[in-house]
């Protein structure tokens, strides 16, 4: 499923957060969406998965405006893995990860075999087969993490939604997720704040600083040392490996004030 942004906007509690962004995620590209803290990733990413209503402007999914798709619909195409994902009820990690199932199912269809398989293929896939049986309440942050994207692959959607998929895991399952997504092969559009990673992993990448585009463009095109100096005020420098991987070092903030 494509996404497009026609001149969004979007106000929350009469301040203006998003100011006229349009943007296009399409092509089974890996969107990355990057910006300062307070700069409107997560107000934008609920706008695409209706938390928020915009205030102008349009949310397209395949060339049509996003209220006009079913709530269940939509589900069967769009999955999101949000920045909070607190479940309160006492659910096994197979439970939580068998949600993902729902938009399938008709009203009172049980889960059948393809199901289950899915369910234990999608929990493979994040390295977590031994934990099934488990209540998902006594999981430690990264392994709810990991299983609220499990949740999602189980869902087996067009496109995926991620706000920070990576904040709580460490830099082996940072790797191995951003590895997964990349290779679904389908629109993913993910708020993400490691530059470095997101050179590594994102097709194309989004700057957004106080709610409108900075830039736009692949990795190499957008990010660099002035963007990192305009949007964040630090410095730093940029090398590239033999393999063309990018490496940022970031400059301590009372050398680059000293230095103003
Ligand atoms: N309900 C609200 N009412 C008023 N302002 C809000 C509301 N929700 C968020 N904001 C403000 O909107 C701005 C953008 O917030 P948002 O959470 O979208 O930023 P973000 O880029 O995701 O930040 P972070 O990187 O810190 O997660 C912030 O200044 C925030 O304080």
């Amino acid at each position: 499923m494509n996404l497009e942004l026609e001149n969004l906007k979007v106000s929350l509690s009469s301040a203006p957060i998003i100011n006229d962004i349009s943007m296009q995620i399409d092509g089974g590209q890996f969107v990355g969406l990057l910006g300062p803290n307070g700069s409107g990733k997560s107000t934008l990413l609920r706008t695409v998965y209706r938390m928020h209503k915009p205030s102008g402007g349009a949310v397209l999914l395949d060339d049509r405006p996003l209220p006009s798709y079913k709530p269940k619909n939509l589900a069967r195409e769009m999955a999101v893995v949000g920045q909070f994902n607190n479940i309160n009820f006492d659910l096994c990690v197979e439970e939580v990860v068998m949600m993902g199932r729902t938009p399938h199912l008709g009203a009172l269809e049980r889960e059948k075999i393809r199901d289950y398989e899915i369910v234990r293929d999608s929990l493979e896939k994040v390295g977590m087969s031994d934990y099934t049986k488990r209540s998902f309440t006594t999981l430690s942050g990264g392994e709810k993490q990991r299983i609220i994207l499990a949740r999602a692959l189980a869902q087996k959607p067009s496109l995926l939604i991620l706000d920070e998929p990576t904040n709580h895991l460490d830099i082996t399952y940072q790797l191995q997720i951003l590895g997964i997504i990349k290779n679904l092969g389908i629109n993913v559009f993910a708020a993400l704040h490691d530059l470095s990673l997101a050179a590594q992993y994102c097709d194309k990448i989004y700057i957004i600083k106080h709610g409108a585009i900075d830039s736009c463009g692949t990795p190499d095109e957008v990010i660099n040392r002035n963007m990192i100096n305009r949007v964040y005020h630090v410095d730093c420098d940029i090398t590239k490996d033999s393999a063309g991987r990018m490496s940022i070092s970031y400059f301590p903030l009372h050398i680059l004030e000293s230095e103003i």
